[in-house]
């Protein structure tokens, strides 16, 4: 049977335990560490297919909840699948929806057989199981599929966590055996979630559940839920020893800059956030010398580019005068602008990261970041 996802390791940063490679998917390859683009709807939020091939956006992320609510599964699989659907002819990763139950709804029955919950748009009742959302998966025809897996509000007393870990696990045999049986495992590849939040123990038993679970890649979930930057290190610490080398890592809802590199270093290859794509809308934008919030009214006369250092189109071609005056009318056109600059930002800084890599430099890489960007050196 044909492996739809395969990892190829590249090197090892001999300064870190930080791995180059190469993710190979049936929608072509994607470098790793890599960061991933947050399309929630089929959409990342103003930007254009043409505008991600031009910033090297190399796999986007959508979502099984969104999707199946609006439009419809059924609507994008009778288009094609999620890649004719939106234009996209790279490789897509879906989350399975289980986060966003947790996250959106808060009228929700957690039980063996799924979730009950409401529909957060209309309020009607919903149910979603391990089974379903491998269908809907199905159905959107994403390169990786995510398993469906409880994401614990932060934070969570053990007894609760220890309950949530093992529903997990069952969870994610269940869409194991839904995926084989599905007809599509050749050519769609299922990721599985690594749970148990900043208990060792019980990460442990997560990983051990999962990677006895034949997945072609697996997730750490749970984190960046409102921990402390040093907790996520930590349990990153222990975590990644316990996924295997052969297969990529993927860190669900990370990061910021510094989450990012802290997260290479730790062993991770995949990562994905709506922040950058989420504070462009508010104005707020990422440079090399720290986040720069360009509705202030002191940027009102400031002619220079929003990143003195940045080569992206935005920063060639326009003024923080001018984006400012946008953003201040609620002109889309400056959502555009501020979005296009933080994901070329933050794709260009996984690009820094894997050459530095490339010449073993990337605890030294970590340390000039940090300075430039004004976060706290260890
Ligand atoms: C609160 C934010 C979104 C920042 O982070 C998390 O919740 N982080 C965890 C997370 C993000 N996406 C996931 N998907 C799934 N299936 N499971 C998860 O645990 C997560
Ligand atoms: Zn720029």
């Amino acid at each position: 049977m044909t492996v739809p996802i395969t990892y190829e390791h590249i090197k090892t940063c001999k300064q870190t335990g930080a791995r180059l490679g190469r993710v190979h998917t049936p929608h072509g390859t994607f470098e790793t560490p890599m960061f991933m683009p947050v399309g929630t709807m089929a959409t990342v939020k103003t930007m254009s297919p043409e505008d991600l091939k031009a910033m090297d956006a190399q796999i986007i992320l959508s979502n099984t909840y969104h999707l199946w609510l609006r439009p419809g599964q059924d609507i994008v699989e009778e288009a094609g699948g999620l890649h004719t659907f939106m234009n996209w002819d790279k490789p897509i990763l879906t989350d399975s929806g289980g986060f966003q139950v947790f996250s959106l709804s808060d009228l929700r029955k957690i039980e063996e057989e799924g979730v009950h919950f409401r529909n957060h748009l209309s309020g009607e009742k919903l149910f979603l199981s391990p089974e379903k959302a491998m269908q809907i998966q199905h159905s959107l025809g994403s390169d990786i599929m995510m398993a469906f897996d409880e994401c614990p509000p932060y934070p969570a007393d053990y007894s609760y966590m220890r309950q949530s870990v093992e529903r997990t696990s069952r969870w994610a045999e269940r869409c194991l055996t839904e995926h084989h049986q599905s007809g599509k495992s050749s050519i769609q590849g299922l990721f599985g979630i690594i749970q148990g939040g900043e208990y060792e123990e019980l990460r442990k038993q997560s990983a051990k559940d999962l990677t006895s679970l034949d997945f072609p890649g697996y997730a750490v979930g749970g984190l960046s839920v409102g921990e402390p930057k040093d907790v996520m290190n930590r349990v990153l610490e222990f975590t990644t020893p316990l996924m295997p080398a052969d297969k990529p890592r993927y860190l669900m809802g990370v990061g910021s800059p510094d989450s990012l590199i802290d997260g290479v270093i730790r062993g991770i290859d995949m990562f994905d956030c709506v922040l950058p794509t989420r504070i462009a809308r508010n104005g707020t934008c990422m440079t090399s010398e720290g986040r720069l919030v360009v509705r202030n009214a002191k940027f009102a006369r400031d002619f220079r580019p929003l990143d003195e250092n940045c080569d992206c189109h935005v920063c060639r071609t326009y003024s923080r005068a001018y984006i400012r005056h946008l953003i201040k009318c609620e002109e889309t056109f400056g959502f555009r602008l501020t979005t296009y600059h933080n994901l070329y930002f933050l794709l260009q800084l996984m690009k820094k990261v894997r050459q530095a890599i490339m010449e073993d430099r990337l605890q030294d890489f970590r340390d000039e970041f940090f300075e430039s960007y004004g976060f706290n050196k260890e």
